[in-house]
């Protein structure tokens, strides 16, 4: 199992120090695979946090991430708001440990997503995706699956599962070479657990640690995976519409994007599932995840080739 920070392990007189807050109350908050955080209560003034232990993090690039959160809200997507410490960094350092204080997004995650505020994730992603990202420095293609990461899924045990992810890539990878698009930025993981659903019932986004720059099919990709589900773990192609329909009255796509787009939702489930197995066979064993990555698998085995919503 992943060893991430808990309650106990958090020194919070000394983290409330750094940021001159009074007497927080902290509670581990649900959600998140990568990180570990906590909502911060300041009660005499009713002020809310969130605190991120960024434990898969140095202190590098946990500054980086916290530049990328702020210029995304800098450029006016509805995002947290990154608190800086008395010292007016953005990043807190206990230990060799980095922090991160945001203020808290009144609301609550809704997963799966209403089928009624697709639209609205859907405008969400098609306004990130023509903001001019200057200044964010945005690493170019992370989201993908580099070299390395091949090299790690020809050793994985389950050999069906590295035949099939090779067989999947190098598919995607003939379709690309002919098909390539203009990068923007991208979210990288536009899950539901990802966006908070504010009392007012319009989106918020959080998690920029998949943020690049890429083509902004595989993001609606990566949307598809994670917003149209449907009940058997399938595309649903309803769900697809709606998520679509919104980013199309923002941003239409064209009729070649509208055919490109299954191969990138299939992308997009390949590289989540390179990513499940990963952590929850090689990096940090966890037989109660084992085998969360085939879910992705028969999520992409679903998409039909013209899967356009
Ligand atoms: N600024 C915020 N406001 C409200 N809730 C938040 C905020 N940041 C994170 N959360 C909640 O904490 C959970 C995990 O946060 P996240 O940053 O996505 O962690 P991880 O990077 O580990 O996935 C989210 O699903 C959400 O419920
Ligand atoms: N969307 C990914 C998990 C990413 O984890 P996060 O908690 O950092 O958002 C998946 O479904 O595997």
């Amino acid at each position: 199992m992943a060893t991430y920070t808990a309650l106990d392990d958090l020194d919070l007189p000394a983290l409330a120090a750094r940021y001159g807050l009074r007497e927080p109350v902290a509670q581990p908050m649900k959600g998140g695979a990568a990180n570990s955080s906590f909502r911060l209560d300041t009660p005499h003034d009713g002020r809310a946090y969130v605190l991120s232990a960024l434990d898969n993090h140095d202190a590098a690039s946990a500054r980086h991430l916290a530049g990328v959160t702020r210029g995304f809200a800098r450029l006016g997507l509805p995002t947290a708001q990154v608190v800086a410490n008395r010292d007016g960094e953005d990043v807190t350092l206990v230990g060799d440990r980095p922090f991160l204080l945001k203020d808290h997004i009144a609301g609550e995650v809704e997963d799966p997503l209403p089928s009624a505020l697709l639209p609205a994730a859907g405008e969400l992603l098609a306004t990130l995706h023509g903001l001019v990202p200057e200044g964010l420095d945005l690493p170019v293609g992370t989201r993908r699956l580099s070299a390395e990461h091949r090299a790690a899924a020809g050793d994985f045990p389950d050999r069906d599962f590295a035949a099939w992810l090779d067989g999947r890539l190098a598919e995607i990878g003939r379709h690309e070479a002919g098909h390539r698009r203009p990068h923007t930025a991208i979210h990288g993981d536009l899950f539901a657990d990802n966006l908070i659903v504010r009392p007012d019932r319009r989106l918020s986004v959080i998690d920029w640690e998949t943020a690049s720059l890429d083509d902004p099919l595989l993001d609606l990709g990566m949307a598809a995976v994670g917003l149209c589900q449907d009940a058997a773990g399938h595309l649903s192609t309803e769900r697809l519409r709606l998520l679509l329909h919104g980013y199309n009255s923002l941003r239409p796509l064209t009729a070649e994007d509208r055919a490109e787009l299954p191969v990138e939702i299939v992308h997009a489930a390949v590289i989540i599932a390179f990513h499940r197995y990963h952590r929850h066979n090689v990096r940090f064993p966890n037989p109660d995840r084992a085998t969360y990555y085939r879910l992705m698998v028969a999520f992409a085995e679903s998409v039909p080739r013209d899967a356009t919503g």
